[in-house]
């Protein structure tokens, strides 16, 4: 859609039926709500006075591209959003050239820009890297790394900060602080002005030195001294709502040629009144009744992240030493629980997964027991600090790993697939998962006992339930949960032994089953007994093939020159696994029971 030629008038008819065609597609199919509705104006005013043809539009998290996918050809394709096989719920570059990256991660942006910016000057482009980034993405490392090299080389980049004084939940830190302490402070800003107006520009030609140390004395009044004592100019904060003033400042950011922020103050949720302001159930959002703002899902089932935090307030109320965090997920989590009832034990530390791993790593020196509650997509972002800070040392840190597995409408940014791959290989991991909620239960009690790093891993939503009797964790003790008759065993690990039990049903043949339990240290005694009575063997799990469960059983085989075992996986094979409805997508990956019982037999 080419708005450039559009007046104010009808940009802002515009913003007002680019909000209507949110909330009627998302009450449908669900979907990142309020984020996108606070920024239409933000990015219709991007799109007005840049040109998404030649300068990068770089949306961090990209959780709030909506106004984007509609301005740039996907008005009609936008009632597929988030639907399987439909247009993604983030920014992607296969979907449309107006799309200059995949994200869903945050805090990415500042750096792509730097990069992008980098790129364009070499090749001799004339282009400008516009990016907008919320004020809950502004609390990850990665945001000051770029900063600081940006502030720099003074590249030209257009920072559109989108302050709305949430992340998913309530801020956290001192920068939020100090973004709202701007924010409160508009005062200043006019304040500066007026001296600007009433000073600098009555002096003398030639009053250089004078003219130099009132603006230095002036950086001390400004609100955005932070980012301009980094070498980034600061304009705002300006209302994030109304398009002429974001338009102007925006022109202006462009003519400046250097790095500049441009801080916007805007209302999460704006334009559904419902949903405007801090309430984090708008964040994201199931489908809902828009007339009343009734969410139309309602859960059936415990879900796993419940059960999980039930299981750590028994601990933390059992023993003092429990601790635990989250970086910005509290409910995603279920820490939200624990913040209110062991408030000096439980933290949320902002999106910092870095930050929480290794914090947490000191406690575990210093005698405690700490939890790491984060999802498995997010603990990517903290892998060094696994290694470096957690597993060289040692140290009983236990990672509560959330969400693995797939996760459904996210799609490939967020799938939880790799984490089994990327913990098995370092030395002191300790791997185990849950099949169920009994299970998960016993995991929690049973990670307290360990005196080495750990990682537990479960789904999003409910566990699938199972008859068998859940028996404590034994060290790297797997269970026997059906003898067989046939030649065939199938070994489920975690949410994969209810998968292996649901295709058993479906077979015609008695088959055996083993719940793994511990993918390191893996039970090897009983795993080479079990060779000597089943020969084909079926690997169940939610996890990439590659490194995964499979992987340490062929492992675990050929260290014992096992041949006559022949073992089929029926994990992820070498692929990022794309969005939609969980149930679709394992369809389409060919993993639902009816279909695994085929190939089975
Ligand atoms: C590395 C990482 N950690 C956590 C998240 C989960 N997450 C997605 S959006 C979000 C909040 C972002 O807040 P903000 O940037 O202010 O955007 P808003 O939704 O307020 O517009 C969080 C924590 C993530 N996407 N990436
Ligand atoms: C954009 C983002 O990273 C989060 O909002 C994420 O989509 C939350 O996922 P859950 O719905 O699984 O908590
Ligand atoms: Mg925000």
């Amino acid at each position: 859609m080419n708005i450039k030629n559009k007046n104010l008038g009808e940009l802002e008819e515009l913003c007002a039926d680019i909000r209507q065609r949110i909330i009627d597609v998302v009450s449908i199919n669900g979907g990142h709500f309020s984020s996108t509705l606070g920024a239409v104006e933000l990015t219709v005013a991007m799109h007005k006075v840049f040109d998404v043809q030649k300068d990068p539009f770089i949306f961090d998290v990209s959780h709030q591209c909506y106004p984007h996918k509609l301005l740039t050809g996907r008005w009609e394709e936008f009632s597929t959003i988030r639907q399987f096989e439909g247009l993604s719920g983030f920014t992607k570059p296969k979907e449309s050239d107006a799309d200059y990256f995949v994200a869903g991660h945050s805090s990415t942006s500042i750096s792509l820009a730097v990069g992008a910016a980098k790129a364009k000057k070499l090749k001799k482009e004339a282009s400008i890297p516009v990016v907008m980034i919320g004020d809950g993405s502004m609390t990850a490392g990665m945001v000051y790394e770029a900063l600081n090299e940006l502030g720099d080389i003074k590249l030209p980049v257009v920072i559109i900060l989108n302050d709305n004084e949430m992340s998913i939940a309530k801020p956290i830190g001192s920068i939020s602080k100090y973004l709202s302490k701007i924010l409160a402070g508009r005062f200043y800003q006019k304040l500066r002005e007026r001296i600007d107006k009433s000073i600098i520009q009555k002096l003398p030609e030639g009053a250089t030195y004078l003219a130099k140390k009132i603006e230095e004395s002036m950086k001390l009044i400004t609100p955005g001294i932070i980012f301009e004592e980094m070498g980034v100019d600061y304009i705002g904060p300006i209302d994030g709502h109304n398009l002429e003033e974001i338009i102007e400042t925006l022109e202006i950011a462009k003519s400046i040629n250097k790095p500049v922020i441009v801080h916007a103050k805007t209302v999460k949720g704006k334009g559904y009144e419902i949903a405007e302001g801090q309430h984090e159930q708008w964040h994201g959002v199931g489908p809902f009744n828009v007339e009343t703002g009734e969410f139309k899902k309602k859960a059936s089932a415990k879900s796993a992240t419940a059960v999980f935090a039930d299981a750590l307030i028994e601990l933390a109320t059992k023993y003092e030493n429990v601790v635990g965090v989250t970086a910005a997920m509290p409910s995603g989590t279920g820490i939200d629980k624990l913040m209110e009832k062991f408030p000096d034990r439980f933290w949320d530390v902002a999106i910092a997964e870095q930050h929480a791993i290794t914090s947490m790593a000191a406690m575990a020196k210093e005698g405690f027991k700490p939890f790491v509650t984060i999802y498995s997509t997010f603990l990517q972002r903290g892998y060094d600090q696994i290694i470096h800070d957690v597993c060289i040392m040692g140290l009983p840190v236990v990672f509560a790993i959330d969400r693995a597995g797939i996760v459904g409408n996210d799609g490939e940014t967020h799938q939880g697939v790799f984490d089994i791959s990327y913990l098995r290989f370092l030395p002191n991991m300790v791997l185990f998962a849950p099949r169920d909620n009994e299970t998960l239960n016993k995991a929690i009690e049973f990670s307290y006992t360990l005196n080495k790093p750990c990682a537990i891993r479960y789904p999003r939503g409910a566990f699938a339930q199972l008859d068998f009797e859940p028996s404590p964790f034994e060290l790297g003790k797997a269970e026997v949960l059906k003898e067989g008759t046939s030649n065939k065993l199938f070994i489920g690990y975690g949410a994969g032994v209810s998968r292996a039990y649901k295709t058993e049903v479906l077979h015609k043949e008695d088959i055996a089953i083993v719940d793994l339990r511990f993918v390191k240290p893996i039970d090897s005694e009983l795993l080479l007994k079990l060779s000597e009575k089943y020969d084909d063997w079926y690997i169940f799990s939610d996890s990439q093939k590659q490194g995964g469960v499979a992987s340490a059983i062929l492992e675990m085989l050929n260290e014992n020159n096992i041949s006559k075992v022949n073992v089929t996986s029926f994990e992820y094979n070498d692929i990022f696994i794309q969005h939609g409805d969980t149930k679709k997508v394992e369809e389409k990956l060919e993993l639902l029971p009816e279909q695994l019982v085929n190939k089975v037999k």
